[in-house]
């Protein structure tokens, strides 16, 4: 039974199968150990084949394909519970996050609770290819996720965390598409047990992102969430009526010098 398992939420990405899966085994300390698992929402597009393949040369691959359900965060929830391993990494299929860096997720891991890949290093870049659109939505919502967690980079998609803290998170949102983020907060890990590996996040070069505007509302919706999880509905509902009196008060004060 595999140790280290490392789950990939796919969708439309059969190009990527077999370069994520050959790099990832050549790059793992102990091949024979690991497990990589593909959790493929029915995309009908040769994925299943591919693994198929892969799985004939020997790769200690899988795929789970799902019929009924759609989604990011649920189907990283399907593979964890799903995988054999203690320590479990979660990486996205298009090859942004390089599965070189794996090995440095799993050893951080043995002394870890959660471990955090981030792009906001000084030893790593952002690759200046990046549309400066999604830098400008990635800092948006890093800000608005400041309140929840002190990690670097709460929209990283790319993370490990031991599989005995995946069964203490309780009602984790299975709609949002920052199952990280969410785990974060739910399994309440104290910050000590954190660690961050960086990573350059690349660009995809095969296949299409599926961040569409409904993500970014599930987004505001999941923090919603996190917020009243956090903080309990009365503090937010108060603090969101001490922000709208200061506006107001701004307002007017503004309106004083103006007219
Ligand atoms: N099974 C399944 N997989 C999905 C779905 N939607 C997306 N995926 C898979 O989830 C991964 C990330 O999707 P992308 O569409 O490539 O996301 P992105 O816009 O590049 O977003 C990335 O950057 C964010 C930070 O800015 C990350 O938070 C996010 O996880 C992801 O890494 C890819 O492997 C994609 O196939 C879905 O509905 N079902
Ligand atoms: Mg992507």
């Amino acid at each position: 039974m595999a140790e280290f398992s490392v789950i990939v939420p796919a969708y439309h990405e059969r190009a990527n199968i077999r370069p994520l899966t050959t790099r990832l085994f050549a790059a793992v300390d102990e091949p024979k150990d690991t497990e990589l698992i593909f959790v493929d929402d029915n995309s009908r597009d040769g994925s299943v084949e591919e693994v198929e393949q892969l799985k004939a040369e020997g790769y200690n691959v899988d795929i789970i394909v799902r019929t009924k359900e759609r989604g990011l965060s649920s189907a990283v929830i399907r593979g964890f519970t799903d995988a054999h391993g203690k320590y479990l990494v979660c990486m996205d299929a298009d090859l942004q996050h390089p599965p070189e860096r794996v090995p440095a997720f799993f050893h951080a891991l043995k002394s870890n609770a959660f471990v955090l890949g981030t792009r906001y290093s000084p030893e790593v870049s952002m690759d200046k290819d990046w549309p400066l659109i999604r830098r400008v939505i990635s800092a948006g919502a890093r800000m608005l996720a400041r309140p929840l967690t002190t990690v670097s980079d709460p929209m990283s998609g790319f993370f490990g965390i031991q599989k005995d803290y995946v069964v203490k998170a309780k009602n984790v949102n299975a709609q949002g598409f920052k199952i990280a983020l969410d785990l974060l907060v739910k399994a309440e890990i104290p910050s000590s047990m954190i660690a961050e590996v960086p990573f350059s996040f690349g660009v995809r070069t095969v296949g299409e992102s599926k961040l569409t505007g409904k993500v970014m509302v599930y987004y505001l919706d999941q923090l919603k969430e996190l917020y009243v999880y956090k903080f309990g509905a009365v503090t937010c509902v108060l603090v969101l009526l001490v922000l709208a009196a200061l506006a107001v008060i701004a307002l007017w004060y503004l309106a004083s010098l103006v007219l």
